[in-house]
């Protein structure tokens, strides 16, 4: 699924501002508890290393490639944001025998994992760095003295957590999307032959129509129906039936390859495509190829059918200008042209100049 880029970007600023605005408000209540001798060292790793972390990311987010690396932009910074707090952490203990708490560290995670978004793996990479910084902070300086253990215990186990609901918010989100695609295909195409279904097919083709008459350029559709289906289903059973279903949709593919080509279901054993930009000779070719690929398939038909093979007939309407026409008028003049094939005897295609 393609991402929003710019609503991507701003949600991302303004998360990175929300973030500054945060370490902005815990100063205050930290100013509240420390030693007013300490305010100038505490002041320093606020506003003159974090702060300016939080702020070049913010700059840095107005690089071109940004969305490209975020992730890793946001695994550097909560790992810079980490380190700085324990560099904290050990300065207020060395200087000033002063325990600062570490709680800030499991904050900084959750807010860089969840708020940013950094996805899983990454999250486990910085988690763990910042796991070994603050054990090599514990064993420097045991600031926590008796509750070292459990202090290393909770910033552990909190940021594994925090690591692990990363996890399972990725595979729910990643379900979710599967699922998501899922259905749409099934609202989009028929589930037996893989083209579209009808409802799909008129929205495509209505598009199409709408961009032919801007570049004016010509359009066909051409209406499949198999010859004899009734006798076929009758003689080889339902599901060989939809076996024959399946090898029109086949051919139909391998024929119409274009990108812009809408290949649908129509009905029961009536197909439909919408071609646009053709000229004349070129429909015909398609139309012959599509007959010649039934023969090619081989596919014995039912006793009592008008021919040994199975076949289909093809009724195509052609617009060379399409200013005038609507798509129910080229669809039922291609439905016209597709009765005359039939008329004449069946595995052949009938071209009808369209013109309102
Ligand atoms: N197996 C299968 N048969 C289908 C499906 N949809 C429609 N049919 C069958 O297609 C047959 C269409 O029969 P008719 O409309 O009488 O046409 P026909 O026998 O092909 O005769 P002509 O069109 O004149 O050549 C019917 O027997 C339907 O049951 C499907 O999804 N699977």
């Amino acid at each position: 699924m393609q991402i929003n880029r710019p609503s991507e970007l701003l949600r991302l600023r303004i998360a990175l501002i929300i973030g500054a605005v945060l370490v902005l408000g815990f100063m205050i209540a930290d100013l509240m508890l420390l030693p007013s001798n300490m305010y100038q060292l505490y002041i320093f790793d606020r506003l003159l290393l974090q702060l300016p972390i939080i702020l070049f990311v913010v700059a840095v987010s107005f690089w071109r490639r940004f969305i490209q690396y975020r992730a890793f932009i946001f695994a550097g910074l909560v790992i810079a944001l980490s380190y700085s707090n324990y560099w904290l952490i050990w300065v207020c203990w060395d200087e000033h025998s002063f325990i600062f708490p570490y709680e800030g560290t499991i904050l900084y995670a959750f807010f860089c994992v969840f708020a940013l978004g950094i996805p899983f793996k990454l999250a486990i990479a910085a988690n763990v760095i910042n796991i070994l910084g603050f054990l090599g902070l514990m064993w420097i300086a045991p600031v926590y003295g008796d509750r070292v253990l459990i202090s290393v215990a909770f910033v552990s186990g909190s940021l594994f957590i925090c690591a692990y609901a990363r996890y399972r918010l990725d595979r729910s989100v990643r379900m979710l999307k599967e699922t998501n695609e899922r259905l749409l295909k099934l609202s989009k195409y028929d589930p037996l032959s893989d083209l579209l279904n009808r409802r799909a097919f008129r929205e495509q083709s209505e598009k199409l129509l709408a961009l032919s008459k801007r570049h004016n350029v010509s359009m066909a559709v051409l209406m499949l129906d198999l010859d004899d289906f009734k006798k076929y289903n009758d003689s080889f059973g339902h599901q060989q039936g939809d076996e024959a279903i399946k090898v029109q949709a086949r051919i139909m593919k391998e024929v119409f390859k274009r990108e812009t080509d809408i290949l649908g279901r129509y009905g029961g054993e009536e197909f439909i495509v919408v071609l646009s930009d053709i000229n004349k000779e070129q429909v015909e070719k398609h139309a012959k190829a599509l007959l010649d690929k039934w023969r090619e398939a081989k596919l014995k038909h039912a006793e009592g059918a008008k021919y040994p093979l199975m076949s289909c007939s093809i009724g195509v309407a052609y617009a060379k200008s399409v200013d005038d026409i609507s798509i129910d008028w080229i669809i039922d003049e291609a439905d016209k042209a597709l009765y005359k094939a039939k008329e004449k005897g069946k595995a052949q295609f009938v071209l009808k100049e369209a013109q309102c």
